[in-house]
């Protein structure tokens, strides 16, 4: 088992360059199935959810060859509408194969999603979509079975803004017959980048970005190439890292609008920021102030910047609130900073934090990806060593988390746990 060690690193300076979106990366790279010649997907990153793809690509029989960044995928070989429960199950956006392959062969058998687990997650509105589209959803054991004689185009209306649930719609009605409006759509850059490479490959679909979108479908769709959007998460958190002790960081390769509540945030409690077309520059210099978060779908504040935006607020002076709406359960980051001295009280989706103590070393484990990097900005600025095992959640959403903090000063390194260094219950603070 691996674990990543954090020292104490003081100010950090430097430039990193931002990966594509794994989010995007992973709707994109189901969205290709839909295609009926080859298509090169460019910006695509290194990380186990990629891995886990290639993998399904290979059981469905789609040619998928990945060299650096760019996936050149033949979906024109595809036999194959069945995605193993086992794998589906090991990242969350498998679902949208369900949207994909409905679309192209009328019928797919796809385990439950996986993915970080806040509790909650449901999938009514992607089960709605399918229904709604025409299709028949069955359930067993561990997978569904969804199936439709023809799909047809609909007016659909979202419960809530759910990113995920809009994507899978444009994915699953890109090829029915006739006209498909989504309402109360989300507005994430996800959806706007799925939106963009479908049309590339000839898809008619208008409105993605607003809550409207309007899907004109298509029998056939051509290949292409497309190059993903940026990681707003990855280009957030290393703006947070700056903050954390001092210093300055730039981001480089990113869309500075897609950051836009973030780093509102980030000058509210006292950071400087400065963004040009495509980077951003974060630094600080005096002390934080606290400050009141509410996390929302897009553009508001993401529930995915809410973890490493806690690890800044602990550096903050004063009481601050985070409260996620989104996921009102997304807190298991707080027991483990509370290991390290933090103090933090949760009363139902809210974490009060009184931040300006002084943070101490010792072993936490990361539950999921973003609590992995709330943990490792927290750890910069511990007094002692800090030592994060959970590593595997924390790689399904970075290429090389080491390395690229590394890059800007930070004293991080990854080592393999072996026995005599095991963190035993009562013993050490560690669950
Ligand atoms: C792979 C991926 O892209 N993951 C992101 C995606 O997850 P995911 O696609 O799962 O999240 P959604 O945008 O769908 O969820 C938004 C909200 O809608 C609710 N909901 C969603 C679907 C549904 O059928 N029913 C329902 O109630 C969810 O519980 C949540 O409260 O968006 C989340 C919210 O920005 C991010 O935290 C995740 O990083
Ligand atoms: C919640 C996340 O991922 P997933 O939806 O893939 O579990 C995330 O990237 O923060």
């Amino acid at each position: 088992m691996k674990y990543i060690q954090v020292e104490n690193s003081g100010p950090l300076h430097g430039t990193v360059h931002i990966p594509g979106a794994k989010n995007s990366s992973l709707a994109l790279l189901a969205a290709a199935c839909l295609a009926d010649d080859v298509v090169t997907l460019k910006g695509i990153p290194h990380i186990e959810d990629v891995s886990i793809i290639a993998g399904i690509s290979r059981d469905i029989g789609m040619a998928f060859k990945q060299e650096g960044g760019t996936v050149v995928i033949d979906p024109r070989t595809v036999h194959s509408a069945v995605i193993d429960p086992g794998k589906s199950s090991k990242y969350r956006a498998s679902y949208y194969y369900a949207g994909a392959l409905l679309s192209k062969f009328g019928k797919v058998t796809i385990g439950f999603p996986g993915g970080d687990d806040f509790v909650s997650r449901p999938i009514d509105q992607h089960i709605k979509v399918f229904k709604a589209l025409g299709a028949k959803v069955y359930t067993f054991e561990d997978y569904y079975i969804i199936e439709a004689a023809e799909l047809r185009g609909a007016d659909i209306y979202f419960d809530m803004l759910t990113s995920g649930a809009t994507i899978n719609a444009m994915l699953a009605a890109v090829r029915a017959k006739g006209r498909t409006i989504l309402h109360n759509a989300a507005l994430d850059p996800e959806v706007v980048d799925t939106a963009a490479f479908l049309n590339r490959i000839g898809a008619r679909i208008y409105g993605a970005g607003t809550e409207r979108i309007r899907i004109e479908g298509v029998p056939y769709l051509n290949g292409g190439s497309h190059t993903v959007i940026p990681d707003r998460l990855i280009a957030g958190a290393f703006l947070m890292a700056a903050g954390i002790q001092g210093g300055q960081v730039t981001v480089m390769d990113v869309i500075p609008e897609h950051l836009g509540s973030c780093l509102s945030k980030m000058e509210e409690i006292g950071m400087d920021v400065e963004c040009g077309d495509a980077h951003i520059t974060a630094c600080r210099s005096g002390q934080l102030k606290a400050t009141r978060i509410r996390t929302g779908m897009f553009p508001g504040f993401a529930t995915d910047l809410q973890q490493p935006m806690t690890a800044l607020l602990l550096q903050a002076q004063g009481k601050s609130i985070v409260t996620d709406r989104v996921y009102p359960k997304r807190f298991a980051h707080v027991p483990q900073l509370r290991r390290l001295g933090a103090e933090i009280e949760l009363r139902r989706e809210c974490a009060f934090i009184r931040g300006g103590l002084p943070l101490q070393g010792g072993w936490v484990h990361a539950t999921d990806v973003r609590a992995g990097t709330c943990l490792l900005l927290a750890g910069l600025a511990a007094e002692g060593t800090v030592r994060i095992t959970g590593v595997d959640h924390i790689e399904r959403g970075y290429e090389d988390v080491v390395g690229s903090f590394q890059s800007i000063g930070a004293r991080l390194s990854m080592h393999e746990l072996n026995a005599q260094e095991m963190p035993v219950r009562g013993h050490t603070n560690y669950i």
